[in-house]
């Protein structure tokens, strides 16, 4: 699905945090939201899945403006969120409360396909952070969201568990080739995920560049191509010395 964003701007009491913002993302692109701590990054992806309102400008999803709370998009945050209460499978499947059975039958090969067969019946606590992002990413997806938002979801893992989990997603795109919009401060992971890397920077954040990944997957994270494409965006935020 596409998602087309015209002006879009968004001012708290005495923050202008972004300003007209103008991007567009064809359907199945995995596009990266990249830049400085304040940015407006976070303020950006809440104003496309409608969880904020009160910016200007219009969001629109394959050509219908969207406002207010609609299920073509779903988050996945950087905690993963889960009701301590359900176990693993209860957490995926809470969102298909009175839908049709096929959908909890395509949710139970979701918890398969992400990791989690034998795992079901355990509770929240009773698993590693990378288990549990697990859960928020099949819980994500088990709604069908027409566009993924991801906002800095493997920052609070482990160097491996966030490589294993990049894995997961780039397996889930190859897939579904589901549309995603990924908020990360991680260089090398947009460079690694992402077709299309737009960099902000400022406050009220702007789009100082877009920057087209175009090396096949899959990458090689340590490759001499990725690392000049770093060079660039570290120019682009003053923080190449
Ligand atoms: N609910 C709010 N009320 C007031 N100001 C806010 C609110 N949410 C965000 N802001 C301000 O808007 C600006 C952008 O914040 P935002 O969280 O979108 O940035 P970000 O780029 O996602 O930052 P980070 O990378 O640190 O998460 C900041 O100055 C922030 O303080």
């Amino acid at each position: 699905m596409s998602l087309v964003l015209e002006n879009l701007s968004r001012r708290f009491k005495d923050t202008d945090a972004i300003r007209d913002i103008n991007l567009s993302v064809e359907d199945g692109e995995i596009v990266g939201l990249l830049g400085t701590s304040g940015c407006g990054k976070s303020t950006l992806l809440r104003a496309i899945s409608g969880l904020d309102q009160a910016y200007t400008g219009t969001v629109s999803i394959n050509d219908q403006v969207k406002k207010g709370v609609h299920d073509a998009t779903n988050f996945i945050f950087q905690e993963p969120r889960l009701l301590p209460w359900l176990t693993v499978e209860d957490n995926i499947m809470f969102g298909l409360k009175g839908k049709p059975k096929a959908s909890f039958d395509r949710a139970r090969r979701f918890i398969h396909y992400v990791g989690l067969s034998g795992k079901e019946a355990l509770y929240p606590k009773q698993l590693s952070g990378g288990m549990a992002q697990r859960v928020a990413i099949a819980r994500a997806l088990v709604m069908q969201p027409d566009i993924l938002l991801l906002d800095e979801p493997f920052s609070a893992l482990d160097a491996f568990t966030k490589m294993q989990l990049q894995d997961l997603l780039l397996e889930i795109w190859h897939k579904y080739q589901t549309t995603m919009v990924l908020v990360t401060h991680d260089i090398d992971e947009a460079l690694y995920l992402c077709d299309r890397i737009v960099v902000l920077r400022g406050q009220p954040g702007e789009i100082i560049k877009t920057i087209n990944v175009t090396e096949p997957r899959p990458r090689d994270r340590g490759s001499v191509e990725l690392a000049n494409y770093k060079a660039d965006i570290l120019d682009q935020l003053d923080l190449n010395q």
